[in-house]
């Protein structure tokens, strides 16, 4: 930590915060192992309002290391002061003003010194006296105000606000930087005449406000003058600088090799030759310069060169430092930049470095936390599945509960039953009562009805026989009445006899009166006769009327007499069916009380076997409720296991997956290979290739004689001519290949088919057979009429062949085959599938 913190210098300190500044002073104070001083450093830090562990934390990474160490230092018992503590930081309101005027006063004494020389104020003689210190400040101030550079307020010391004043500092050392080399020999030179001990223009404010931290305003005059100190505390720092600048972690140092193979040879020119810089040749110093000598040393070495130089140039009180010195000087702390700017870089590429990481983890961070959801994914659909066996299992103890409460209800219903078929019992014995007494009241009526039917039936006999005795009566009346008219009628008659004989006589006496009278008597008469013949008539009618009526009242008192004693037979009969009926009813009835008691019994019966299945079901549901919660205990297991195998078996699919997508591309790669060699051997074999087919003989042609004399193996073949002599008796012919009579058709293809599968690869093939009429073209492309599958000639075998390709690649490739028909004669085109005359002639138009 202090090794870091010491590493910075001007260009960081203006970004310093008080903590960083507070920090920067303990390191020195801790380089020169002054517990007292820390002390004071530390309290006079915790007494600061800002400085809290917030502000720590928002800090850069630098402050950030600080800050640890701060708290290191802090809370450990070596101090006893907790920072953040803030009750008791009130209690102590940090005075910076003694602290910052008399550490502050040093570094403008100097400066004031070396800017208007013989204007520092020495009160009493004492250096460190706060109005001297306050005086000094305001001659600085004026003398900036002066040089118009921007200045701060004394406020802001007192207020401990650094920013202005190490914006004011700044401004003064680029001021300078940016005078030359000479002037800087000239203030050197004055600054070591005022008593100061000036290093170099940046390390200035660092060591001097760090001396002045503890109100010693630089080096005190007595202990400058004395070499022995001065040399100790020379190789003290040079000591802690070379410690803290091998412990360093981001300085960018040479190999341990080369350090000590060049390291050794640097300390062996400089420090070796210490006080003596100024006496070291030109030329050595170029060489160096020249060399990678500088490139190579160690940083200690370039640090303990500079403090050397600086302090022989103290050491020679007049300050001056010759120009090749001065140039090395130069050139050595050009080199400790570049090392402090390679550091920075370096720094910088490993907060990148840390950067990526933390986006790393960040990024590990966020696939756990998705792990984690995933797994609580799971554990959510474990949770689930616990849940859903709660609620099957809640269900199952309803489901039990109803059973139960079925049980109860039908127990309660059983008793209910037996209530009723008790009532039931109590109702049919009063039935069987009321059936018994309405049987004996029927009976009782019964017997009431036939004493009244007797009763009834005995009036009805009485009143027939008096009905009969009154018509007999009527009868004999009517028998009087006729006899006694048949007496009138006869005493009428003798009346009209004698009157008759009267008349006859007084006729007799009176001839034609008489005889006029007798006519007239006579139509009287015949009119009385003819009435009393129809009275007579009348009368007889009247009585045969009155004797059928008689007759039919007879009949009818016969009849209702018959009727009378067959209602009497048919209520009698109606009675003992009616009786028996009841007889019946009441022996239902009796039988329905057994059925009723057996019913009951049976019933009785059900419902205990009910019962006991019941009991049985339950048990049975108990028992599969723990095979149950047994089953989903396995399950539980199951599944996880099933998920480790899962994912092992995923993991090792994945491994094949990767071998099989591998061995696939290398499987498409060679079989690219394999089509473009393919196609390289049909190009070698020939594009055009020639074949000769030689028909056999047809029937009836056995008898002739063939002209071929030789077929060869390599498609020669010799035509003989018995009609020409010598040397064209015997003509021969080269082909690819010639197929004898004896050739098959599929041998014929064979050849032909790699041509036509290499149309499948984008090329074109031209198959076409030429020869004389009858020489068998149509026969080799098509094969004959009505061919078998062995007959089939190449047209037919090119596109089985081609369709049996395409169908196996058909998980690769579309292939699309059409097919077209056409025949050239007499130099004219013709499309032979063409169903339509017009477009059967070349050029064919395609709709
Ligand atoms: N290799 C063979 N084996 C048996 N018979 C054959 C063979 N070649 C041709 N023939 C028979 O020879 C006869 C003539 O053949 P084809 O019709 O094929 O001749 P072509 O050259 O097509 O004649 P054209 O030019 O007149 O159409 C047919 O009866 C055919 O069956």
């Amino acid at each position: 930590m202090i090794q870091m913190q010491e590493s910075f210098m001007w260009e960081q300190y203006q970004n310093e915060t008080p903590v960083l500044q507070w920090y920067r002073r303990f390191a020195l104070a801790y380089r020169r192992n002054s517990t007292k001083r820390r002390v004071q450093i530390v309290k006079a830090a915790r007494f600061q309002e800002t400085f809290t562990y917030e502000s720590l934390r928002k800090a850069p990474m630098v402050l950030m290391r600080n800050a640890e160490f701060l708290k290191d230092s802090t809370e450990g018992s070596h101090y006893g002061f907790p920072i953040s503590n803030k009750r008791k930081l009130g209690n102590y309101p940090f005075n910076c003003t003694r602290q910052a005027k008399s550490g502050f006063g040093g570094v403008v004494k100097c400066v004031l010194d070396r800017l208007k020389p013989g204007s520092i104020n020495e009160w009493g003689g004492s250096d460190h006296s706060s109005e001297a210190c306050v005086e000094n400040v305001k001659r600085f101030l004026s003398a900036m105000d002066q040089m118009g550079l921007p200045k701060f307020r004394i406020l802001d010391l007192e207020q401990g606000s650094m920013d202005t004043v190490v914006e004011c500092l700044l401004s003064l050392k680029k001021h300078y930087n940016s005078n030359s080399g000479g002037e800087n020999v000239h203030i050197t030179s004055s600054m070591a005449k005022s008593g100061t001990q000036p290093r170099k223009r940046w390390k200035l404010l660092e060591v001097e406000s760090s001396e002045g931290i503890d109100g010693s305003c630089g080096v005190s005059p007595g202990a400058q003058n004395t070499p022995v100190t001065r040399e100790e505390r020379r190789k003290s720092w040079t000591d802690s600088k070379f410690q803290r600048v091998l412990r360093s972690p981001v300085m960018s140092e040479p190999s341990a090799a080369l350090i000590h193979h060049v390291g050794h040879k640097f300390q062996e020119v400089f420090q070796l030759k210490q006080g003596r810089y100024a006496d070291i040749p030109a030329a050595k110093i170029s060489e160096i310069m020249k060399s990678n000598s500088l490139d190579n040393a160690p940083t200690q070495s370039l640090l303990s060169v500079v403090n050397g130089i600086l302090d022989e140039s103290v050491e020679r009180k007049n300050g001056e430092i010759p120009h090749r010195v001065a140039c090395l000087l130069r050139k050595v702390v050009q080199e400790i930049e570049r090392r402090i700017a390679t550091q920075a870089e370096h720094l910088r590429t490993q907060n990148n470095l840390y950067k990526a990481r933390e986006e790393k983890y960040q990024s590990r961070l966020r696939v756990l936390e998705t792990l984690a959801t995933g797994t609580s994914e799971e554990t959510q659909v474990a949770t689930n599945k616990f849940q859903h066996i709660k609620m099957e299992k809640t269900k199952m103890e309803e489901k039990k509960k109803l059973e139960e409460q079925d049980m109860v209800k039908l127990t309660k219903e059983k008793d209910h039953s037996d209530l009723e078929i008790s009532t039931l019992k109590q109702e049919l014995e009063l039935a069987k009562q009321k059936y018994e007494q309405r049987c004996l009241q029927l009976e009782t009526q019964a017997k009431g009805t036939t004493v009244e039917l007797e009763v009834k039936l005995k009036e009805l006999e009485n009143q027939r026989c008096q009905q009969l005795a009154r018509l007999t009566k009527e009868k004999d009346h009517s028998d009087l009445e006729i006899s006694t008219l048949k007496q009138e009628l006869e005493l009428a008659k003798q009346k009209y006899e004698q009157r008759c004989l009267q008349l006859e006589t007084q006729a007799m006496g009176t001839t034609v009166e008489l005889e006029v009278k007798l006519k007239e008597l006579e139509d009287q008469r015949c009119q009385q006769l003819a009435r009393l013949t129809k009275e007579k008539d009348h009368s007889d009618l009247e009585i045969s009327t009155l004797k059928q009526e008689l007759e039919l009242a007879k009949q009818k008192y016969e009849q209702h007499c018959l009727q009378l004693e067959t209602q009497a037979m048919g209520t009698t009969v109606e009675l003992e069916v009616k009786l028996k009926e009841l007889e019946g009813i009441l022996e239902d009835s009796r039988k329905n009380v057994q059925e009723l008691k057996s019913f009951s019994e049976s019933k009785a019966q059900i419902w205990n076997k009910k019962e006991h299945s019941y009991q049985n079901f339950v048990d049975l549901q108990f028992k599969s409720l723990q095979e149950l919660r047994f089953t989903s205990q396995s399950i539980k297991q199951v599944v996880l296991h099933t998920q480790r195998l899962y994912s092992e078996e995923f993991s090792r699919l994945g491994v094949k997956l990767k071998g099989l997508a591998d061995v696939a591309e290398n499987y498409h790669m060679v079989l690219a290979e394999n089509r473009k060699l393919y196609n390289e051997v049909q190009d070698l074999k020939g594009n055009i290739r020639v074949y000769c087919r030689i028909r056999p003989f047809l029937p009836g042609q056995n008898g002739k004689q063939t002209t071929i004399d030789f077929i060869g193996e390599n498609g020669e073949m010799i035509i003989v001519n018995p009609l020409k002599q010598g040397k064209d008796s015997r003509r021969p012919f080269k082909f690819n290949k010639v197929y004898g009579p004896t050739a098959t058709q599929e041998q014929v293809f064979l050849d032909t088919q790699p041509l036509v599968r290499s149309i499948l690869d984008g090329y074109n093939v031209c198959i076409f057979a030429y020869g004389q009429t009858g020489s068998g073209k149509t026969y080799t492309m098509n094969g004959p009429d009505g061919a078998s599958k062995e007959e089939w000639g190449v047209n037919f075998r090119a596109l089985n062949d081609l369709f049996n390709i395409s169908e196996s690649r058909r998980n690769s490739f579309v292939y699309e085959i059409g097919v077209q028909i056409v025949e050239i004669y007499n130099e004219q085109v013709r499309d032979l599938l063409a169903s339509d005359s017009s477009q059967k002639k070349y050029p064919f138009l395609f709709i």
